[in-house]
């Protein structure tokens, strides 16, 4: 039941997001996606939705095709460019995520967690930057997905807010990969760190590793500077 990447590659027209990117996320891990802007993230997580196809090499999703994962209701995605129906309530949107997966959970219990209960009746264009994340974290978890994909899920959040986040995502026990460009996120958060440079996977290990890796020196340096 293996998510897996074997090498992969893509290129929007003359630009090579992806080359030769091979990968496995094991079940039950929080993998995470390193990367400076333009290293390739958003494009793993478009070909791991389905979104994309490969020009060269295999994607798997949970033993099988992505877009057959994703049809089958098992895979729960947060994206950075996730648009909200600017009509609607917090809890319409989040009831029709709910309706969309087969009502697997309650609306109350998806409200509650994440963090919504009090937002419920506030309309979607009302909400600041955090609480609309929220919001597509709970589309994102109303299936009660086997498989979770965050782009950069923490960007609008404060530091509270973040930590209160990765709680939640961690309580739910599901394979999660997340793309991020803290290196500090990916140390604190993931199981398992895969550090993207300009579309070319440059380390795969555990967090402590990474972190300690001169080797690495230059992807690193680049995402610490943009961290200050
Ligand atoms: N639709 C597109 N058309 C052309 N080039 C694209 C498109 N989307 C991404 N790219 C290019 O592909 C490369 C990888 O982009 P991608 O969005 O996957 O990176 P990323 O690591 O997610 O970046 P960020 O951290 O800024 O979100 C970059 O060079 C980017 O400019």
């Amino acid at each position: 039941m293996q998510t897996r990447f074997e090498k992969v590659s893509f290129s929007y027209g003359s630009v090579h997001a992806l080359t030769d990117v091979s990968f496995t996320v094991p079940t039950g891990q929080t993998v995470a996606l390193l990367g400076a802007n333009g290293a390739g993230k958003s494009t793993a997580v478009d070909l791991m939705l389905g979104l994309r196809r490969p020009h060269r090499g295999t994607v798997t999703v949970l033993g099988g095709q992505p877009a057959a994962a994703v049809a089958a209701g098992r895979v729960g995605a947060m994206l950075q460019t996730g648009g909200l129906p600017a009509d609607s309530t917090v809890g319409e949107v989040v009831d029709l995520a709910r309706c969309l997966y087969g009502k697997r959970r309650t609306l109350a219990s998806i409200l509650d967690l994440a963090g919504l209960t009090e937002l419920q009746r506030r309309r979607v264009d009302r909400l600041s930057g955090g609480q609309a994340q929220r919001v597509r974290f709970a589309v994102a978890m109303a299936g009660k997905p086997d498989l979770l994909f965050l782009d950069e899920p923490t960007v609008a959040l404060d530091f509270k807010a973040r930590r209160q986040f990765w709680k939640t995502v961690k309580s739910e026990g599901n394979t999660v990969v997340f793309a991020t460009h803290y290196l500090d996120e990916a140390d604190e958060y993931a199981d398992r760190v895969i550090v993207i440079d300009r579309g070319r996977v440059v380390a795969d290990g555990e967090p402590a590793v990474i972190k300690g890796d001169s080797s690495l020196e230059h992807a690193l340096v680049e995402l610490t500077e943009e961290e200050l």
